[in-house]
């Protein structure tokens, strides 16, 4: 593993597809810029909208994200993950799927959103995502790159389940991706503390990109796309705008928190 400059973007998807990829290629452009070499979207980079015509427009979201995806990898030479977009599964439902691309436009790791966000959140929103998405039913893929550390994926809700991420530092993850559409509601009190505690509790990155503001009717999301490094230290905070949360992971420092703090290597209850 070298050192590098990691990205995470920060998005304010909406219920359009053509938009929101002009909104996500210029933020991948500015996060290459800043000498970015991997660069992570959010849950629902390409499409955040009514469940409903999300599910009417599947086919087409995935497509053209996949093809997106890929063209980005390689146009701007950079390990690319789409945080989670709508692939269909045929019966009526779809896979909140996220995808690794690298800087050839070949597939590295795929991964379908294992829990799914079945909460009345006391701010008046009731999020149904089981209404129209299938949970996958696979633990997460651990990518193992020499260049770039071993990746971890992972998206959104999934933060809250520490067992999902215990999985991928078993497997040997460095950096970990919570790509997330967080509600306004919930974050501003757990999102920070969550992506810190699965940094601090497998001494690992986490590279978080992020949907912020106001997208359609009542969601609003939370924003603070960040990186973390592995003693749990906020490295970058996109705040509330749209943009890029960038920070470098440094093998150095990963291998010296490990060996400040071997927790994982006292674990009892594997
Ligand atoms: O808001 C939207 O329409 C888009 N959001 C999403 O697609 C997903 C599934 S509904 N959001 C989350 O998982 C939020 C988790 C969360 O916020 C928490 O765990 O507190």
């Amino acid at each position: 593993m070298k050192s590098y400059l990691a990205a995470a973007v920060q998005m304010t998807s909406l219920p359009n597809l053509e938009k929101n990829l002009i909104q996500a290629e210029e933020l991948i452009d500015l996060a290459v810029r800043r000498g970015a070499e991997l660069v992570a979207l959010p849950e629902n980079f390409s499409f955040l909208g009514d469940e409903h015509e999300k599910l009417a427009q599947a086919e087409t979201i995935a497509a053209a994200s996949e093809k997106f995806l890929k063209t980005m990898a390689q146009r701007f030479q950079v390990t690319l993950l789409g945080g989670g977009f709508p692939v269909p599964v045929g019966n009526g439902k779809v896979y909140n799927t996220a995808l690794l691309i690298d800087p050839s436009g070949a597939e590295l790791a795929r991964y379908e959103k294992v829990h799914l966000f079945d909460v009345n959140v006391p701010d008046g929103n009731t999020y149904q995502e089981s209404g129209t998405v299938l949970a996958g039913i696979q633990l997460p893929p651990m990518h193992p790159s020499k260049e770039l550390g071993n990746l971890g994926l992972s998206v959104c809700y999934d933060v809250r389940f520490p067992e999902l991420y215990r999985h991928l530092a078993q497997m040997g993850a460095e950096v970990l991706f919570v790509p997330a559409a967080f509600t306004a509601f919930t974050g501003k009190d757990h999102w920070q503390v969550l992506l810190q505690a699965r940094a601090i509790e497998n001494t690992c990155y986490v590279l978080a990109p992020a949907q912020t503001g106001r997208h359609y009717a009542m969601r609003q999301t939370h924003g603070h796309a960040m990186v973390i490094d592995p003693w749990g230290m906020v490295l970058a905070d996109a705040g509330n705008e749209p943009g890029v949360a960038i920070a470098a992971i440094e093998p150095s420092r990963l291998e010296q928190v490990r060996r400040q703090m071997p927790s994982l290597q006292h674990r009892v209850f594997l």
